[in-house]
């Protein structure tokens, strides 16, 4: 397997473990999330299941940040506790990730409930001399590594030249940043330096740390991530352990709408939960899926239009056949390839190289569309092989929900009329079985 590492420059980097463990940042919980979020989390799905699929063992771990000053901000316009937003969020979160036909990761853990973890880490940042307390705040300090800007391959002083890092007197230097923030505004924890909250970037590596007890193998998150927030987390990884938090810095390409970034501080969402009742959710994982993962992606209408026709085709081809082997119109012979030609085109092989390839999915795409024109092959020959129960695979591994028709007697039965009417030339009553069939989506 080889993926493309923000680490070292996009180059792919290979990979061929039989136990994997995968790291993606989660939401922070003020809101619910949009189609840009969703693309992280599909990537993250596709790869556990592409290495679900090929035999190696996957630990998935997120994070849930339900402590943030925009939960707070939340909280104060509908006058409910942080407690409440938070739980409210992290449910439709839930909900958001099963109606995308998410497998849940092997834990969520809200930061909240980690705060000793969270603490302690802080504290052997101290204890090592890499970060330093100031007036109740704790910060890294940026000057005790050469290594900082290695991931987004910055230099310091092009990071301070370049960021307007507002003058804070209580930094050594400019481009410090907090690891723990004195406050009493909102929910607060008691700590040796002050009362107050960890931040953002401290929160996932404390995690990871306390959960894998050890670096993880691929780190997920969208390319606004890499800096400053996974270059963050890297250094502090790096000054606690001397060694690299993650192996592989997997980081998507953005979302967005008419060129801007898709964001919610921006206010140019689309919600997951929106698109889904009005596209569902194969036409979202297709959208996303014809696309390279690190490539950028404009959502238009064309774009969702696109999708839909595809997942339409898929759809009915399912449909055609299950009717077709309804009225014994076509058999499926698994030891009798109707075509040898098929056989040798090999697509399960086709499709892990692709997949081995960086997660090609839009090339995995074309391959989907070469079976489908092969099956419909088949289906006029009157023979189904084994490509149908591939082409099902190969969905199921890209996380796609398509329901197989299978119908039972009183259907089969109705099927059987409408077509003997058909065939009669009886088109009055042919028709009435039409419209029932119809409405039972048979047709
Ligand atoms: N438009 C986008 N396209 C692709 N990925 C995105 C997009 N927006 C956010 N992400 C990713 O979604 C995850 C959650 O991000 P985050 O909660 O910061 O979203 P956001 O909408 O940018 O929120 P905010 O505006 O509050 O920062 C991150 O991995 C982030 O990189
Ligand atoms: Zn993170």
């Amino acid at each position: 397997m080889k993926l493309s590492n923000s680490l070292h420059e996009n180059n792919l980097t290979s990979f061929d473990n039989d136990r994997v463990k995968i790291y993606c940042c989660g939401p922070t919980v003020y809101d619910n999330i949009h189609i840009g979020n969703a693309r992280p989390l599909v990537l993250g799905d596709v790869l556990v299941r592409f290495f679900e699929f090929i035999g190696i063992k996957v630990d998935y771990l997120q994070n849930i940040t339900d402590i943030d000053d925009k939960i707070i901000a939340k909280a104060n316009d509908l006058k409910i506790s942080e407690t409440q937003v938070a739980e409210k969020y992290i449910n439709d979160y839930l909900e958001d990730l099963s109606n995308l036909n998410i497998k849940k990761p092997n834990k969520i853990i809200p930061i909240s409930t980690k705060m000793d973890v969270i603490i302690d880490f802080i504290n052997k940042l101290i204890t090592k001399e890499v970060a330093y307390e100031s007036k109740g705040d704790v910060y890294f300090d940026i000057n005790s590594t050469n290594s900082y800007g290695e991931l987004s391959n910055k230099r310091i002083e092009e990071l301070i030249s370049g960021s307007r890092v507002e003058v804070n007197p209580n930094k050594r230097n400019a481009s410090d940043f907090a690891l723990w923030k004195k406050t009493k505004n909102g929910k607060n924890w008691v700590s040796n330096w002050s009362s107050g909250r960890p931040g953002w970037h401290t929160e996932c590596v404390a995690l990871i740390d306390n959960y894998f007890q050890s670096q993880v193998d691929i780190h997920i998150g969208g390319i606004d991530l890499k800096f400053p927030h996974h270059e963050n987390e890297r250094i502090q990884y790096l000054a606690a352990t001397k060694k690299e938090l993650s192996k592989i810095w997997l980081h998507n390409g953005h979302v967005s709408f008419n060129s801007q970034k898709m964001s919610k501080s921006l206010g140019n969402t689309l919600m997951v939960k929106d698109f889904i009742k009005d596209h569902g959710a194969n036409v979202l994982r297709y959208l996303l899926l014809t696309t390279n993962y690190r490539q950028p992606i404009n959502l238009t209408d064309d774009l969702i239009n696109q999708s839909r026709i595809a997942i339409q085709k898929i759809s009915a081809l399912f449909k055609k056949i299950s009717l077709k082997i309804a009225l014994n119109e076509v058999t499926k012979n698994n030891d009798r390839p109707v075509d040898e030609d098929f056989n040798l085109k090999n697509y399960i092989s086709q499709f892990k190289d692709l997949m081995q390839d960086d997660l090609n999915t839009p090339r995995v795409i074309t391959l989907i569309e070469q079976m489908i024109k092969d099956i419909n092959k088949q289906i006029d020959q009157k023979k189904l092989n084994n490509l149908l129960d591939e082409l099902l695979e190969i969905l199921v591994v890209l996380g796609f929900n398509f329901e197989f028709p299978k119908y039972d007697q009183p259907t089969l039965q109705l099927i059987r009329e409408w077509d003997g009417y058909v065939k009669s030339k009886n088109f009055t009553k042919a028709d009435e079985l039409r419209e029932v069939l119809i409405k039972k989506d048979v047709l």
